[in-house]
């Protein structure tokens, strides 16, 4: 079996108050984009920041391609890339520059041809000359964003990298992570509050909540554990509605039924006795991991 990219053992975090993170066992697999989501203080920032030597376990470890992030933290290190959540300024340097200094800080001597490429992936070639602090926020995300991959790590995290960025630029940045995620077989973690975008990314998904891990398993599975599938159907005038149970008539020609995942359309229609005549149309809609991230923390809370 090959080397998780990263592998925590009850790794937790206690500031003092409550625990943030309670220990917590996770392991991702090689090639994968995972997305950890969670609602605002759940402790998302604080594992990332754990994983990244920005702060200590308070018990617990990790490692990163094997290598443990407290006994071995410099070969821990060279293996990942962080794109933090808040801007972090070099002000009074170049974005080239900037990229040139963090190459060196991984020991890379020459990193010309790669520098290049990020920039020019990322939209920034053109600007290489300008000072960072004349950068709009969406190019200082962006240099973030190249900064975390001067090393080629095999391993990305991502804390919130599209976070007050526009709808352009966001699409542009998960494009280029599934290309990361795609060619150079780049392992990516990622947290975003923009659920329908780890959706649409994210081979699994974990959910943490109050510094716990509620939720588990690939996307589509998580969808069709917590929803269920809304199906429309229109009636034509020529059938009585009142046939049908008030719970699902909504209108004066319309039904609106929920429905397990794996249920079908056919056999619904065949146990409401709806001759196909009487039917102008039907539309079926899948859940969301919208809708199973609300359910799930709706549960947690004791919300039914
Ligand atoms: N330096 C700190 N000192 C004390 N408590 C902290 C510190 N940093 C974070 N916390 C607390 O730890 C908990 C988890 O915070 P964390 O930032 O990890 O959450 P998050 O899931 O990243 O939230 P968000 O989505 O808002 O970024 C919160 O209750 C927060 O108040």
């Amino acid at each position: 079996m090959s080397t998780p990219p990263l592998k925590t053992s009850a790794i937790s975090k206690d500031y003092g108050q409550s625990p943030a993170l309670y220990p917590l066992d996770l392991e991702l697999k090689s090639g994968e984009i995972f997305g950890l989501l969670g609602p605002n203080g759940a402790g998302k920032t604080t594992l990332i920041s754990m994983l990244t030597s920005l702060i200590d376990p308070t018990s617990g470890t990790a490692s990163i391609m094997g290598f443990d992030i407290l006994k071995d933290s410099i070969a821990a290190r060279l293996n990942v890339g962080v794109v933090p959540q808040e801007i972090v300024s070099h002000g009074f340097f170049s974005i080239e520059k900037v990229l040139n200094f963090h190459s060196g800080y991984y020991g890379i001597a020459d990193n010309r041809e790669h520098i290049k490429y990020l920039m020019h992936r990322l939209s920034l070639y053109e600007h290489r000359n300008k000072l960072v602090r004349q950068l709009s926020g969406g190019m200082k995300r962006r240099l973030l964003i190249a900064k975390s991959l001067v090393h080629r790590p095999a391993l990305l995290l991502l804390d919130e990298p599209t976070a007050g960025v526009d709808v352009d630029l966001r699409n542009d940045l998960w494009q280029f992570v599934l290309e990361l995620n795609r060619d150079h077989g780049t392992t990516v973690l990622l947290t975003t509050h923009y659920i329908k975008e780890a959706e649409e990314l994210c081979h699994r998904i974990g959910v943490l909540h109050l510094g716990r891990l509620i939720a588990l398993d690939d996307t589509r599975n998580l969808i069709h554990q917590l929803t269920r599938r809304q199906v429309q159907i229109r009636l034509t005038g020529n059938i009585d509605i009142s046939r049908f149970d008030p719970a699902i008539v909504s209108g004066e020609h319309e039904l609106q039924i929920q429905i397990p995942h794996g249920s079908t359309v056919g056999k619904l229609i065949s146990e409401l006795g709806i001759p196909m005549e009487c039917m102008e149309d039907i539309s079926v809609g899948e859940g969301t991991l919208e809708e199973a991230f609300v359910a799930l923390i709706h549960n947690h809370n004791g919300v039914a």
